[in-house]
């Protein structure tokens, strides 16, 4: 019987961005910023067996290179109801936006999007 391997890594990326939740009947409904943190994380079940990649599912940097346009393009230091074309861009919304686009954009892998938006409140996407 054959066992089955899979290993699960993760690249951070950090954004300094101001939203609004529109329809919130708390503060949230004011224009207000975060210092938000995601992950992007990545399966693979076989590890690269030679060259400058060896041992990896994946390497960090290319992930950091995936993320790289959407950060700048589009997170960090922007208005997010705008960029993201969100009505309400939630944790729960902007992690879905994230990887649907990681998705169209071909990243290898992609097995869930986790947005923080503040040290003790997070939300993760992923498909089934
Ligand atoms: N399920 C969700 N709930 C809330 C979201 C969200 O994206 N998904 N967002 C907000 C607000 O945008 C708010 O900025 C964050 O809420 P909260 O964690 O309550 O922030 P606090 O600073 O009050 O956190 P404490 O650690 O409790 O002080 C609201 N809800
Ligand atoms: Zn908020």
């Amino acid at each position: 019987m054959s066992s089955v391997h899979q290993w699960i890594i993760y690249k951070e990326f950090r954004f300094e961005a101001a939203h609004r939740l529109p329809h919130h009947d708390g503060k949230c409904r004011r224009l207000h910023g975060h210092s938000w943190v995601g992950r992007v994380y990545v399966k693979g079940d076989r590890l690269i067996p030679q060259g400058p990649k060896q041992g990896m599912i994946q390497d960090f940097g290319d992930l950091k290179a995936y993320l790289k346009p959407l950060v700048e393009e589009f997170l960090d230091h922007h208005y997010l109801n705008e960029t993201t074309g969100l009505e309400s861009p939630t944790s729960e919304a902007i992690a879905q936006w994230v990887y649907e686009r990681l998705e169209a954009a071909g990243l290898p892998g992609l097995h869930a999007v986790e947005i923080h938006e503040t040290c003790t409140s997070a939300a993760r996407f992923s498909r089934d």
